[in-house]
């Protein structure tokens, strides 16, 4: 069993988040609920921020909000001095409602509309991360109605294959996402870009997945990169002052997974940078990082309350909780694993082997398959780790089970940051055409 962030065995034997008893969470709050922990969040955002500094000083880390977006978690990532990577107006929209400091804000999106471009503009957002010729053309032709300049990275990807399921690997050359170094398409869309009158390029942009322990494919698109800005100079004359290198690590969610730090990955990549732009004679450039899983995945957690239990002799025990593939789409989508606790048992050894599932009319909806954990009974609070990332964001109405809520977890005090959904706002946006009243 690994305890994350600030987790601990209290003396009634009972899990304790940030000094709060998971159980009597689960009372007052009811289940499923996500529990955020304050201290463990504002760890990892000082780990990046300290590693950054310390490695390389000309650098910025910002968090990718994709990983979870909401008011007060933008307000902690502010007040630890990170920036925000928005990939949409909603969650541009949802900065803009906390005050996040608009120069900090960089945009991406590979279908960015005309709309969010527009909005982009006008509240003059620090990058717009360009993705391809359509939206760069687009962009310019906006800014020009609107009489501004646009500050851009150009999105590049640099064939670089990353170690991690194919559903979350961006950096290949057949991907989605912008523009290859590799066939020739990243350079012209730089030679199109410094061409445009309301275009300033910036730098380039990579991403080349998630979910990544092997540190060498980061130092792979660093080099691949660099090589790129020095065929940029040479081509058009433009140094490009500014290298995003997309996403931070991997987190270790169960005993499978390897463990990085912080510091090793800004190590890593601070050296390889360092090293490459004095072989091919380039200042050294501005470095963006923006991690969304290693920000706020282990400071998240879910609980569940066990409902029925279903022996099959020689086959499978499963165990029910009330959430599942709502909540928590990723092991049905990615085959992710995760462990459990069982919070009121929580000094207890494991017994028996069980396979957790959630609730929906679905045979995937299976949150954890083969854990050993101490023996359950309906009532007791199943706890999942390292939920945090990728888990509230991607949360759904699936069955029209309502999406919990989250609290916040500090020092002893629980803080509702969001409500969790009741019936009513499964219809609330319902209209029934007058014919059918
Ligand atoms: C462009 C971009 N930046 C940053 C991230 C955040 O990545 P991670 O959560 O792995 O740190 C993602 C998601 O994979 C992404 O697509
Ligand atoms: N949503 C994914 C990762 C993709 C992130 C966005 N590029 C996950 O849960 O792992």
């Amino acid at each position: 069993m690994v305890l994350h962030g600030t987790m601990e065995v209290n003396e009634k034997g009972n899990l304790e988040v940030g000094g709060c008893d998971v159980t009597n969470i689960a009372t007052e709050y009811g289940t499923p609920l996500y529990i955020l922990d304050e201290e463990e969040l504002r760890d990892n955002c000082r780990a990046y921020r300290q590693a950054f500094e310390e490695w390389y000083p000309n650098s910025e880390t910002i968090y990718a909000s994709k990983a979870f977006m909401s008011l007060t978690i933008c307000k902690i990532v502010e007040e630890e001095g990170l920036g925000l990577d928005v990939v949409s107006g909603g969650e541009l929209y949802t900065a803009l409602e906390a005050d996040f400091p608009t120069d900090k804000i960089y945009f991406h999106g590979n279908n960015k509309t005309p709309e969010e471009l527009e909005m982009v503009l006008n509240e003059e957002i620090g990058r717009i991360v360009v993705d391809n010729n359509y939206e760069l053309e687009l962009l310019n032709e906006l800014a020009d109605q609107q009489g501004k300049r646009a500050d851009i990275l150009i999105r590049v990807t640099p064939g670089v294959e990353a170690h991690t399921h194919s559903y979350i690997q961006t950096g290949q050359t057949d991907s989605k996402f912008g523009v290859g170094i590799q066939n020739g398409l990243a350079l012209e869309t730089v030679k199109k870009a410094v061409e445009l009158e309301n275009i300033d390029v910036k730098g380039i942009h990579c991403h080349i997945g998630s979910q990544i322990f092997n540190l060498e494919s980061f130092e792979v698109a660093v080099d691949v990169m660099l090589d790129f800005v020095e065929e940029v100079k040479i081509e058009t004359g433009l140094v490009m002052e500014e290298l995003n290198i997309g996403g931070g690590i991997g987190i270790k969610y169960t005993d499978k997974d390897q463990s990085v730090s912080i510091d090793q990955y800004a190590e890593l990549v601070a050296k390889a940078i360092k090293q490459k732009c004095e072989e091919i004679n380039i200042p050294l450039p501005k470095i963006i990082n923006e991690p969304g899983r290693s920000i706020i995945g282990t400071a998240g957690s879910t609980i569940y309350t066990v409902g029925s239990i279903k022996n099959i002799p020689d086959v499978r025990k499963y165990v029910a909780v009330d959430g599942g593939m709502p909540d928590n789409i990723r092991p049905a989508l990615y085959e992710a694993e995760y462990e459990a606790i069982v919070a009121n048992k929580a000094n207890r050894k494991p017994e028996e082997v069980v396979s957790i599932t959630g609730k929906c009319c679905e045979s995937g909806d299976m949150l954890i398959w083969d854990i050993e954990l101490p023996e359950m009974e309906p009532g007791d609070v199943l706890l999942t780790p390292c939920t945090g990332a990728y888990g509230y964001a991607m949360a759904n109405n699936y069955n029209s089970l309502p999406k919990p809520g989250v609290v916040l977890i500090n020092n002893g005090q629980v803080e509702e940051i969001i409500r969790g959904e009741r019936y009513e706002d499964l219809v609330a946006k319902e209209e029934i055409p007058a014919r059918l009243k």
